[in-house]
């Protein structure tokens, strides 16, 4: 369904990524994980037609994005939720999901704003209070809920449980094995092995820019010395 071949990526004269090759399958749910700085956003950006300097091949249901601006991208049902939070402060938690409000697919779950007030309760006792009056966490679930607004087939979350409280990370994580029971797939990227073993259904570890490990969390833990080696355990 996504698949990205040989992404190599720079900024400016910085080369970023050396040759990045994963892909999600329909209704599979991939965790990106590598410590800091190891390319994990730099590759969802590029997915997204954020990044420019870029070579290699990413193609979504067998049609290449890899030069699409990020609003065909998006149009096309790919959802991206930045780990910034990006909501209007200024806006009621229902007007923030009116924001990205967009027409049904034939091919993704339709998501309204009552079905999506079921999935985060805590929004839905918010949802007249303005996005500047939420917990981080609260924001980053309107964040997400926002980005489902926009009926996706694949969403990319970027490091969704980075910065929030610990009760916060377990409503995440049924949000995103939520998800995958609605026939979404998802990526997203990691630093927390433990978080990504409890969501997803594969791993691919990136270091520096280059894939170091690609397959499913059992080979992981056979491997101890993969996740030492490359992952902040
Ligand atoms: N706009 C930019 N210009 C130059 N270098 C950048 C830019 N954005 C990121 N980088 C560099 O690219 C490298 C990869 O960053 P990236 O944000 O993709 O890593 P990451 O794995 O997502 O890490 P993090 O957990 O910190 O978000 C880092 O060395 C970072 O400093």
């Amino acid at each position: 369904m996504l698949e990205v071949k040989d992404l190599t990526a720079r900024y400016g004269r910085a080369q970023i990524l050396n040759g990045v090759s994963l892909r999600v399958g329909g209704n599979e749910v991939v965790a990106l994980l590598g410590r800091n700085g190891a390319g994990k956003t730099t590759t969802m950006k590029c997915i997204m037609g954020l990044v420019h300097q870029k070579a290699g091949e990413i193609t979504y249901d067998g049609v290449s994005i890899l030069r699409k601006p990020s609003h065909m991208v998006c149009r096309m049902g790919i959802g991206y939720v930045p780990e910034e939070r990006r909501i209007f402060g200024d806006l009621t938690v229902e007007e923030n999901l009116e924001v990205g409000d967009r027409p049904a697919r034939p091919d993704a779950p339709e998501w309204s704003r009552e079905h999506l007030f079921e999935l985060f309760p805590n929004l839905a006792e918010r949802r007249r209070n303005l996005g500047k009056q939420l917990s981080g966490g609260e924001q980053q679930m309107l964040t997400i809920a926002r980005t489902l607004m926009g009926n996706p087939k694949v969403v990319l979350l970027d490091e969704p449980s980075e910065g929030i409280a610990p009760v916060i990370v377990e409503q995440m994580a049924r949000v995103i094995k939520e998800l995958k029971a609605e026939g979404l797939s998802v990526l997203l990227s990691e630093q927390n092995l433990h978080f990504a073993r409890a969501v997803a259904d594969r791993a691919c570890i990136i270091e520096k820019g280059t894939l170091r490990y690609e397959g499913g969390f059992a080979d992981l833990d056979a491997h101890p010395e993969i996740s030492q080696q490359y992952l902040a355990v």
